[in-house]
């Protein structure tokens, strides 16, 4: 499908979706419980993969609206009767994995051509240390995967610089072997944060795990049990980056926008706020209520790093180009490691909208204010996140954008289109 994007004045009252990284853990928390509720969840093309695995494991999973009722396969994996498929989500395909390897028979996990593409080397070696069996099938990292064989607890290396989700995946999986698991990183962690929602989640079930001098920790023997049997999943703050984004570029004058939904919690993507502030935005933080309110501002060049955040390089890129000045997003080679090489799909895309973009290795650099954005033809590549962003660069671009593949949002933010047209984006799809 394509949207076609006009330029267009935004305002009012939208709510967030519920957080990704959230619904994720809390889906797979309760499979690894006898049973939870999980409230607020999002209900997306990727939480539906990790729904399907949990089902495949063993588990029931039962959905009314946002509320998912799991009965668990309470720590003890069942062998799956067929493929589990993992479809986009890397989170899922790591998270599995983790879950996987405690089976006695084996699992055989794949996903989609942009998830077969995806690094999964590192784990596949830990859970091998561990003394599982982790295989891909092409012997070169990627999905399709073959994953059992009684992963015990124990220490293992792993470098943290190709995806957070791999000591996610231990950590959940650690809890319920029998010795734990001891993670020491040989290299800096990326995407930090990440760990940092799973340590709070698991504390909220019930679970153990730290974070040590050389890694993180997590003691074998536990079970998960949320407090009172359920769990609430907050608002997505790599959402809001689109909304609070849309709010400071394309607000009406003398309206603004505001975003219900954005309690505080773990997730690292909540530095939008300070980096939108940053360029020239006013934006409250009303932290009790969950209310964030943007008023439109002329943006001005700023500097990031996106080690910790990198599903923020996509806002960021757009933000640089529609702002004066140089943008920088500095640390980000792991960005590289998404649906897409992020990288090098914002900068030829927003080449093609007429911004002027230097590409590096592990540095993207926006150059803003030299041409005004032009609509173009621009290709989401199947990239839910690159989708959003270029649907925020169209707003304030001069004549229509067309964005091929838009039905991808549907990964991770299903109603962006209509919480935009909400707005007051003049979008039409077919
Ligand atoms: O654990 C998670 O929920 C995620 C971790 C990050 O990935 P990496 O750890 O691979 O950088 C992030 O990009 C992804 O969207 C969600
Ligand atoms: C990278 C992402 O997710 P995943 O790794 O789960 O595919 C994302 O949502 O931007």
């Amino acid at each position: 499908m394509d949207a076609h994007v006009s330029p267009s004045r935004v305002s009012g009252r939208i709510r967030a979706p519920p957080s990704k990284s959230y619904t994720h853990r809390a889906i797979l928390a309760a499979g690894y419980s006898d049973e939870a509720v999980v409230r607020d969840a999002l209900v997306s093309a990727d939480t539906k993969a990790t729904m399907r695995a949990v089902r495949a494991f063993g588990g029931t999973v039962d959905r009314d609206g946002q509320t998912v009722d799991v009965v668990g396969f309470d720590g003890r994996p069942g062998t799956p009767d067929d493929v589990i498929d993992c479809a986009n989500s890397g989170t899922t395909m790591r998270l599995v994995t983790g879950c996987a390897a405690l089976g006695a028979d084996l699992t055989v996990l794949t996903g989609d051509e942009s998830l077969r593409s995806r690094p999964h080397g590192p784990l596949l070696t830990a859970v091998f240390d561990l003394d599982g069996r982790a295989e891909s099938t092409r012997r070169n990292g990627q999905a399709p995967l073959v994953v059992g064989d009684g992963m015990t607890g124990g220490t293992v290396e792993i470098p943290g610089d190709v995806s957070s989700q791999f000591i996610t995946a231990l950590l959940m999986a650690g809890a319920v072997t029998d010795v734990g698991i001891d993670i020491d990183l040989t290299t800096e962690l990326k995407s930090s944060p990440y760990v940092d929602i799973t340590l709070e989640l698991l504390s909220d079930f019930g679970v153990e795990a730290t974070r040590t001098e050389d890694g993180f920790s997590v003691p074998g023997g536990q079970s998960y049990h949320p407090v009172d049997g359920e769990y609430s999943v907050p608002g997505d703050f790599s959402s809001i980056s689109y909304l609070l984004a849309a709010g400071a570029v394309a607000g009406a004058e003398g309206t603004s926008v505001t975003i219900e939904g954005a309690r505080p919690s773990a997730q690292g993507d909540s530095a939008i706020v300070d980096i939108v502030r940053d360029m020239g935005a006013e934006v409250e933080w009303d932290e009790d209520a969950g209310e964030l309110t943007v008023s439109p501002a002329d943006l001005t060049g700023t500097t990031v790093d996106v080690g910790d955040t990198p599903d923020l390089l996509p806002t960021i890129a757009v933000l640089g180009a529609i702002a004066d000045g140089d943008t920088v997003i500095e640390n980000c080679e792991h960005v590289r490691y998404k649906e897409t090489d992020r990288v090098t799909a914002m900068a030829e895309e927003l080449a093609k909208m007429g911004a002027n973009v230097t590409e590096q290795q592990d540095r993207l650099t926006i150059h803003g204010g030299e041409t005004d954005l032009v609509g173009a033809a621009v290709d989401g590549r199947g990239d839910h996140r690159i989708v959003m962003s270029l649907t925020i660069a169209a707003l304030v671009a001069k004549g229509e954008t067309t964005i091929a593949g838009s039905e991808h949002v549907d990964v991770s933010f299903p109603n962006f289109f209509e919480t935009m047209r909400d707005l007051g984006v003049d979008v039409l799809e077919n």
